[in-house]
């Protein structure tokens, strides 16, 4: 039994370490480019490295000088018996002790400083470029992972920059120390000092092949747990209502159980190094203290000489320990390092500014010229050609996955067309620059997006430079100002992201409000489907009337009340367009859309 679960994380591990190692293999191909990244971010702290490596260097000489003062003293004072002497020796012992200490903290107390402003910058920048990237590159990939990167990814690089950095420099800088004082004090007992190493490297690389791979995979299951917990938060509501909550907690349980195993034996493992160090270490010990007795007794070496090699013998396999130790972690530091550049390399949609017209003032006029566009290799919208005159209604009505939605993001450039010329005032729209055209639009989309603050600050975001009293005037055309009113705080009620303790039908009211503190050239609306109380239904559509009113508006019409006075309905069907008119025309048409409406006023007068 004991047997079967010592084997079995490992049965596990190796099935999944296969692509934790791919992915290493890849990584080894830069892992320089992305050290020399870092590196320049260090460099805009010059002045506080440059201390960092000073009191390195001053450090790594008191733990030095300390061995070889207690080696000499005995060698000349206590042999000698000069008391006096060796009291001043001892004075000087504590002093570079106390020197040892306060450079170990002024070391780590400047490093701390710079590797939270390094990065403070990383994630500021990540964050802001981000929030640049185009929509393609989300749909590719998973928030919970982008999350990841942002907080366990960024984390990992300042403790990595906090302790290893300045472990592997003092480390590499008293091995060096140690050796030259050894040789110059005896060749010979460096020598046999240095029989251990040999023992020591193996030992640790058989320990650490097993650990690194142990680590990454407690990092990988890491954040699959964290992903599956963002993911479960956010579905709490769906999870409820089907009643999945014993299903959810079963898969958590297995995720939460890899993440122990791997946990459990990564620590495990790991733990082995200080104890093989210090069997090492005793046994050096030994060794000097056998090879260093003889050589003694035929005078070869002092007594003091003996000490100093055993003092330093033991700092001698500190560092090795640490070197091994901490480039793991500088390893694991690095892998997150590359998922954090990663995204900042990714290409920013508004790196084509330049050239490209600003588009400062709009009359409104949008058409579409044979537009043709798939997001993968399916074709979604086909040969799609319409125009609306400035001021005019444009409603797209159709089944589910007709391409409704595809069109606006179209005309909102989150996406390219495949072929086919989209203009706004008959410019080309790849043609402006995308902030530029945005500015434009405003949108009213289905899940109306509140963000966590007050109601003011919720309509404020249609235009940041409004004033209170054209936040009241917009929320009162969009008819919210009485329901904000009823609320204890108003305008300062405070919301949360998931728009708590708001009704659907407030928030498209809030919406609203905000599109109409924009005062778009172009409004984009995608009407929400979900079913309103009658009251509440008849104030949106008010409220829609107001905003739609002498400027173009795009509508995605579910209910077909809405856009009966459109000034054009087009019916789309599988990406294309397979009826155009206005509501009579259509009507007359029986076709489509003359269906769809029948269908849906049977539906009214049964309710
Ligand atoms: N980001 C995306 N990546 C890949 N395919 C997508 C993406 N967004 C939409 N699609 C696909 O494109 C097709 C058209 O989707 P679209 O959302 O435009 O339809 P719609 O008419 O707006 O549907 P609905 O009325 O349900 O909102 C669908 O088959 C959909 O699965």
């Amino acid at each position: 039994m004991l047997a079967k679960r010592i084997t079995e994380p490992f049965k596990h591990d190796r099935l999944d370490l296969s692509s934790i190692e791919t992915k290493s293999k890849k990584r080894a191909d830069n892992w320089q480019g992305t050290l020399s990244r870092i590196w320049s971010y260090l460099m805009e702290r010059k002045g506080r490295l440059s201390l960092v490596i000073l009191m390195i260097v001053l450090s790594s000489a008191f733990a030095l000088l300390g061995p070889f003062v207690v080696g000499m003293s005995i060698d000349t004072f206590i042999v000698n018996g000069d008391v006096d002497m060796l009291l001043v020796a001892l004075v000087g012992l504590g002093i570079i002790y106390v020197l040892h200490s306060v450079s170990v903290f002024l070391q780590h107390f400047w490093m701390v400083s710079i590797s939270q402003k390094t990065v403070y910058t990383i994630r500021t920048q990540l964050f802001d470029h981000l929030h640049k990237l185009p929509i393609p590159f989300f749909d590719k990939r998973q928030h919970g992972d982008l999350m990841s990167r942002l907080t366990n990814d960024i984390e990992n690089i300042s403790n990595t920059l906090n302790s290893s950095v300045i472990q592997i420099f003092q480390s590499v800088l008293t091995l060096v120390g140690v050796i030259v004082v050894m040789l110059y004090l005896s060749p010979l007992l460096t020598l046999v000092t240095l029989t251990i190493i040999p023992l020591m490297v193996i030992g640790m690389k058989w320990i650490t092949k097993r650990t690194g791979k142990l680590f990454k995979a407690q990092q990988e299951h890491l954040g699959d747990v964290n992903g599956y917990l963002q993911e479960t938060m956010s579905g709490q509501r769906i999870i409820k209502a089907f009643s999945q909550e014993d299903r959810v907690i079963r898969t958590f349980e297995e995720k939460n159980q890899r993440l122990r195993l791997t946990g459990f034996w990564a620590q495990t493992i790991s733990g082995f190094i200080p104890k093989l160090m210090n069997m090492l270490n005793n046994a050096s010990f030994a060794v000097i203290a056998g090879v260093g007795g003889v050589l003694a007794l035929n005078g070869q070496v002092t007594i003091g000489v003996i000490v100093i090699f055993a003092e330093y013998a033991r700092q001698f396999t500190r560092p090795l320990n640490d070197l091994a130790n901490q480039f793991n972690v500088l390893l694991s530091a690095i892998a997150g390092a590359e998922r954090v550049f990663a995204i900042m390399d990714e290409e920013d949609e508004f790196s084509d500014k330049h050239g490209l017209d600003r588009l400062d003032h709009v009359k409104g006029e949008v058409a579409f010229t044979n537009v043709t566009f798939g997001y993968e290799d399916e074709t979604t919208i086909a040969d799609v050609s319409f125009r609306a005159k400035p001021g005019q209604t444009l409603a797209f009505v159709g089944p589910t996955g007709a391409g409704k939605t595809t069109i606006i993001s179209l005309l909102s450039r989150f996406y390219d067309p495949t072929s086919g010329v989209i203009t706004v005032d008959g410019k080309d729209i790849t043609s402006v620059r995308k902030e530029g055209l945005r500015r434009h639009m405003a949108f009213v989309l289905q899940d109306s997006f509140l963000f966590e603050g007050t109601i003011r600050e919720n309509i404020r975001y249609g235009k940041l430079s409004a004033t209170d009293e054209e936040v009241e005037e917009a929320a009162k055309l969009a008819n919210a100002h009485s329901f904000i009113s009823h609320f204890a705080k108003g305008y300062d009620t405070l919301i949360d992201s998931d728009g708590g303790g708001i009704s659907q039908g407030q928030k498209q009211l809030l919406s609203i409000a905000r599109a109409l503190l924009a005062d778009p050239d172009i409004l984009i609306l995608d009407e929400a489907t979900s079913s309103i109380d009658t009251i509440t239904e008849v104030k949106i559509q008010q409220a829609l009337r107001r905003l739609m009113k002498d400027r173009t508006s795009i509508v995605i019409a579910h209910r077909l009340n809405t856009i009966r006075e459109a000034d054009q309905i087009l019916v789309l069907d599988k990406g294309s367009i397979i009826e155009r008119g206005n509501h009579d025309e259509l009507l007359e048409a029986d076709g489509f859309y003359a269906d769809l409406y029948e269908s849906q006023k049977k539906k009214l007068l049964a309710t």
